[in-house]
């Protein structure tokens, strides 16, 4: 119900509070990230926590950590990333903004040349931040080195002003009425900006005071390794999104009833119509799905991180591939799960006061930042088409690409199974899976030698990436899991989960050969059944998540069940609501009402 400049403030206030017991508790950083996410509205503080920071940790020298990072940490300055453009998005390397060295002042000239090279999206940067870590193109000695990150001073830290030849603001009111419209998202261009040298991030690569460019012995990827980062904690946010949306849908499909009464007995409870679940309880799966998906990509960055380190990038190409698959696949089925609750939960659904709009409105655009989705699908082919090629002159592959080294095995074997119950062996999901990626991969090399494209791959990279989902479920379902009954229901939700893209993606399956129509038959079966199985503990499942109704913010989603008188009391709550008589009525419906009522009389 808030103004946008009333969102902006309130978001405001909500983070300099979450600082504040920050600082009271000292909370490490970890978990003043984990604080920052019950404040649940975007806001600057998201920016410079989860990409200012990172930016410079990555991509600064030691000395430019100590510097820049003591600051970011006390609050005592702003940051923001700022990369795109107006005119350019996902194609990093074209970005236009120049940060032209200027040997004879030992600074960078920083500037926008056209009206697209506008740095246009950045959080925070429209009201709020003091720096930034800018993209731009380096030249020196009259040379374009392409695309490196600069920090740079954005307003002053004692009245908040733009500084000189900073032209500045936010880029205007988005999806939704609330939703990401807490945030400042910016636009800003430069009019020949000086900055020091040493504000260059030099761990990649350095300027001299003489202007020669110096490249390190580091990958030049690494400037993408922000992104890296940011994917990664991107499908944990998936995650904890489609949880939230499942947890509303399930409990109020249990409570709402519809039809089905018999002698003027009770309806029955929407949630007990099979359409319903084969709706729904794909969602469910896919919750806790990505959920360990998501610790394990927790682990594997940190993994990667570790050995960067210690100068071994070998594994980053892997790590690239992994984020930006997973960030796309689980984010885009994030967005159309949400909408898909919201018409599980019938018109109600549609109510602000369900919750469900606003989460849908939040969580659409992780499927365009920090990378569009296709983009990211298509560096995932291009991996994947690499890791072919190395197949195929004998280098063994490993991690999560090791299944391709089983080549003979998979471009031909015949999935074993034979009964519906033999859909509940991980062993067989797991080798269908497998020949089914590896499959669409060769397919694709092949196409791409006949025909090169760049758009080939899409669907093999898709695959790919729900190799590495369910292969993950049923890993972690090897694992001990405490409590009674806890892993027999895992296994129902990783079985639906598998499943039931078998049954979505059965074109795939049955092109490549890998699971019969008959199969494809028995794995439907083995779905219906295992949704009746999951349907008794399909509430508590939800409870699991833990959320607060606060949290939640759902008059559908409430613990307690109470819907309907939660729904009565929220409607009144609407600032209509404050008048009997609506504003308006003297000037727009009286003099109507009253002209009708006369021309009737005459
Ligand atoms: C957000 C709030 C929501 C809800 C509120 C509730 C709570 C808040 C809680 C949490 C919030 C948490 C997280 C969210 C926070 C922030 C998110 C908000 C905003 C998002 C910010 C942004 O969007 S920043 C801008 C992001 N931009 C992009 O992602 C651009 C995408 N484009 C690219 O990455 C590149 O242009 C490219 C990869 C598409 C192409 O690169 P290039 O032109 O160089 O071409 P090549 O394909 O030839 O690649 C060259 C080689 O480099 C390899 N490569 C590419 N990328 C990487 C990488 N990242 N790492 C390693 N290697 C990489 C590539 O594989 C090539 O290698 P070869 O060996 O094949 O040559
Ligand atoms: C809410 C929000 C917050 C953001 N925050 C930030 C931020 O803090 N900092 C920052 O720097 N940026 C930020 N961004 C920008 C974001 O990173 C970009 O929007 C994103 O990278 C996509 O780029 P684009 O908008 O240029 O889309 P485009 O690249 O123009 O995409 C348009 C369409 O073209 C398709 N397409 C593009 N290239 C190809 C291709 N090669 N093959 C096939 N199809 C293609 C895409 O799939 C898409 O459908 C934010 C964006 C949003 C929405």
């Amino acid at each position: 119900m808030l103004s946008r400049k009333e969102l902006f403030k309130d978001t405001l206030k909500k983070a300099a509070h979450a600082w504040k017991r920050t600082v009271e508790l000292h909370l490490t950083e970890e978990e003043a990230n984990l604080l920052r996410l019950y404040i649940d509205q975007p806001g600057y503080v998201d920016l410079h926590w989860v990409m200012f920071v990172p930016a410079i940790k990555g991509q600064g020298t030691e000395e430019q950590q100590k510097k820049w990072l003591t600051m970011a940490y006390k609050f005592q300055i702003i940051g923001t990333y700022a990369q795109t453009e107006l005119g350019h998005g996902s194609n990093v390397q074209g970005l236009e903004t120049t940060a032209t060295f200027d040997p004879s002042t030992d600074e960078f000239i920083m500037h926008s040349p056209t009206l697209t090279s506008s740095k246009w999206w950045p959080g925070g940067l429209g009201k709020t931040s003091t720096h930034a870590v800018v993209y731009a193109r380096l030249i020196t000695e009259g040379k374009d080195y392409g695309i490196h990150g600069f920090i740079m001073q954005l307003r002053s830290l004692d009245d908040h002003s733009p500084l000189p030849g900073i032209t500045i603001g936010d880029i205007g009111g988005k999806f939704g009425s609330g939703a990401y419209n807490s945030m400042d998202n910016g636009v800003m261009r430069l009019d020949h900006v000086r900055i020091p040298r040493d504000q260059m991030l030099m761990r990649l690569a350095q300027v001299t005071r003489e202007g020669k460019y110096v490249h390190s012995d580091v990958p030049k990827q690494l400037l993408y390794g922000t992104m890296v980062y940011v994917r990664q904690t991107i499908v944990a946010d998936a995650s904890r999104a489609l949880s939230r949306a499942v947890c509303i849908a399930v409990r109020y499909g249990a409570i709402r009833k519809q039809f089905g009464s018999k002698a003027g007995g009770p309806e029955t409870q929407v949630l007990n119509y099979k359409t319903q679940q084969s709706r729904l309880f794909p969602f469910l799966a896919s919750a806790y799905a990505f959920r360990f998906v998501g610790q394990w990509l927790k682990w594997l960055y940190t993994d990667v991180t570790q050995k960067l380190e210690s100068k071994d990038f070998s594994t980053l190409p892997e790590a690239h591939a992994c984020t930006a698959g997973l960030k796309s696949v689980t984010t885009s089925a994030t967005a159309d799960a949400i909408e898909e609750c919201q018409k599980l939960c019938g018109g109600h659904g549609y109510l602000n006061s369900s919750g469900l709009p606003e989460l849908f409105a939040v969580n659409l655009p992780a499927c365009t930042y920090e990378g569009d989705n296709v983009v990211l699908l298509l560096q995932v082919a291009r991996f994947l088409m690499k890791t072919v090629s190395q197949v195929a002159s004998g280098k063994q592959p490993v991690g999560t690409t090791a299944y391709m080294g089983n080549i003979q095995h998979l471009m031909q074997c015949k999935s074993v199974v034979n009964t519906v119950e033999d859909w509940l062996n991980p062993a067989a999901i797991k080798e269908v899976f497998e020949a089914r990626a590896l499959r669409m991969a060769v397919n694709c090399a092949q196409n791409i030698s006949k025909a090169p494209s760049q758009e080939e791959g899409f669907e093999a990279a898709v695959a790919h990436v729900q190799l590495i989902i369910v292969t993950k479920f049923i890993e972690k379902l090897q694992e001990d899991i405490l409590g009674h009954g806890v892993k027999e229901q895992l296994q129902k939700l990783c079985g639906i989960y598998a499943l039931h893209l078998i049954h979505k993606h059965l074109g795939d399956f049955l092109s490549t050969g890998c699971v019969t129509a008959r199969q494809g038959s028995l794995a439907n079966e083995r779905l219906g059944k295992l949704y009746a199985q999951v349907r008794p503990n399909a509430v508590a499942l939800v409870d699991a998540f833990d959320y607060t109704d606060h949290y939640l913010g759902s008059a559908l989603g409430r613990y307690d069940g109470d819907v309907y008188s939660a729904l009565y009391k929220e409607a009144w709550k609407d600032p209509l609501n404050e008048t009997v008589v609506p504003d308006g009525y003297q000037e727009h419906l009286r003099p109507l009402l009253k002209q009708q009522l006369k021309l009737s009389r005459l």
